[in-house]
């Protein structure tokens, strides 16, 4: 399971890292803003460094026009990395900022995807990852396992790299039937990261072997 973390928060990033098979963070405006009038660059160069060059960082652009975007693109890129993955919503601007950032040879992650024909745009502008909004998708009557299961469909079937990194969670089932609808990897904010093993019978086996034991062998290891 490939799993990002969709969260900006330093604390959960470093502890979830000590247990979960992270292989990167996501963030986009709303996340950062959950942390307060930081310096963004700052915080970001540090998510950077926590997680280190092995897992991709995607950051999102701010502005909503083409030259504000483009030049968002290059300042994330140059002041934390030109591997970072920049994440351009898709939209008709954001389409034509994607062809260009490819050409210049930049990563890109093409978010806030609700329908198919948008994440085939997308990956014919050459997105390298297209993130499907599964519970927004849910919300406007709009099945997005079928969506992940056509994009995936359509990546096989043409031996395309792009991956599918599906976003916006809000139960551990969504975040399941997406893997098994062929999201390559999925994007998990932590309110649902902390569900993952939030399991009252998982707590009770433990206390029922740990009372099993002491029963017979009282405070003694084995
Ligand atoms: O960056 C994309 C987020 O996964 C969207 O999630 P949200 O629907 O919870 O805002």
């Amino acid at each position: 399971m490939n799993l990002i973390i969709d969260s900006a928060n330093t604390c959960k990033i470093k502890d979830y890292l000590t247990y979960l098979p992270v292989v990167g963070v996501t963030t986009n405006p709303s996340i950062l803003k959950k942390e307060g009038n930081i310096d963004v660059i700052e915080h970001l160069t540090e998510i950077r460094n926590i997680i280190g060059k092995n897992r991709t960082l995607h950051v999102q652009t701010i502005a909503s026009d083409y030259t504000g975007m483009m030049e968002d693109a290059k300042k994330i890129a140059e002041s934390i990395g030109k591997d970072v993955y920049i994440k351009i919503p898709c939209s008709k601007t954001g389409l034509k900022v994607i062809k260009e950032l490819k050409n210049e040879g930049y990563n890109i992650t093409a978010t806030a995807i609700y329908s198919e024909i948008q994440a085939l745009l997308a990956l014919a502008n050459g997105a390298d990852y297209l993130a499907p909004y599964v519970n927004r998708m849910e919300n406007l009557n709009t099945n997005p396992y079928t969506v992940i299961s056509n994009i995936r469909n359509y990546i096989d079937h043409n031996n395309h790299d792009t991956k599918i990194l599906a976003a916006s969670f809000k139960n551990v089932n969504q975040v399941l039937e997406s893997l098994h609808k062929g999201a390559h990897t999925v994007t998990v904010g932590a309110e649902v990261v902390d569900k993952f093993l939030d399991d009252a019978n998982i707590n009770k086996a433990i206390t029922d072997f740990s009372n099993d034991w002491e029963e017979i062998h009282g405070n003694l290891n084995i």
